[in-house]
């Protein structure tokens, strides 16, 4: 199988194009390639597959071999890619989700080179049931959740996949290793959930590190700084637009008033291309 292996600010994943449809066997493929030492290693196995209701879909498959309905930093990658190829003419796409539906994309492009990426992520939803979270209430924000007896405020939202942000005095500096794990199975979340551990750092600067459902810690993860700038927004902590300081960089996000979208710009960077035998 030929792949290509991309990343989003470290967030890094084995891209697939030419496949008709999702193989069955995707979940245990997904667990076996992504292995950092068995296989090729990567947060996820993506496919780029064809769509009627946009230019591709991308369906991506974390490295525990779950599916997630959306991710931002694939979604740059899988753009970048179809345009370096010469797969889409233009330098707005529209890739389809499983979660988010149909996202337009905007490439800035310098001499040919893609320079960076911005996704109209949608509009977040903020109903507890549509999260999910197991509270039935128009929006969960600041509520309290405890896990192994520490109790933690924590604010959902919904980019097409489930996140719980919570708020800590230093995101750098904490054990994201020791609680990223328990919040993520808790059974507030019946389909389990991201977890980014958030400090807002001004008005227009949150630092952010995320535990991710079915990936673990990762460098970076696109959903979940959108999740974290509208949890900032409604908890009255930034303005609509703030970067979101990740371990492996940068996104710049916007909270549209006028249309209620997300919107997030950030990189998309190939590292190799490879055969595997599968
Ligand atoms: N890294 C991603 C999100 C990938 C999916 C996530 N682990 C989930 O299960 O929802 C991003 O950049 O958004």
């Amino acid at each position: 199988m030929e792949f290509t292996k991309m990343h989003g600010l470290g967030n890094d994943f084995i891209v697939v194009y030419g496949e008709q449809e999702l193989p069955a066997n995707a979940p245990e493929l997904a667990i076996a390639l992504c292995n950092r030492f068995f296989g090729i290693g990567a947060d996820g196995l993506v496919y780029i597959l064809p769509s009627e209701r946009g230019d591709y879909m991308m369906r991506i498959m974390n490295s525990d071999g779950s599916e997630a309905e959306q991710c931002g930093n694939a979604i740059r990658c899988v753009s970048k890619y179809v345009y370096d190829r010469g797969l889409v003419s233009s330098e707005q796409i529209v890739i389809e989700t499983i979660g988010a539906g149909e996202q337009k994309v905007t490439l800035k492009v310098n001499d040919g080179v893609v320079e960076t990426v911005t996704v109209d992520m949608g509009e977040p939803v903020l109903a507890g049931l549509q999260i999910p979270v197991a509270i039935d209430a128009e929006s969960v924000l600041d509520q309290t959740i405890e896990a192994d007896g520490r109790e933690f405020r924590f604010t959902a939202v919904s980019m097409g996949n489930p996140h719980c942000v919570i708020y800590v005095d230093d995101a750098v500096t904490f054990d994201l290793a020791a609680w990223g794990p328990k919040l993520e199975v808790h059974p507030l979340f019946p389909r389990k959930v991201n977890v980014e551990f958030a400090t807002v750092r001004s008005r227009s600067h949150v630092d952010m590190r995320v535990w991710e459902r079915g990936a673990g810690p990762t460098l970076a993860c696109g959903t979940g700084a959108c999740a974290t700038l509208v949890s900032s927004v409604l908890n009255g902590l930034t303005d609509r637009a703030a970067k979101i300081s990740l371990k492996g960089g940068d996104l710049e996000i916007e909270w549209n008033e006028a249309d209620n979208h997300v919107y997030m710009t950030g990189p998309a960077e190939v590292v190799y291309t490879g055969t595997v035998s599968i």
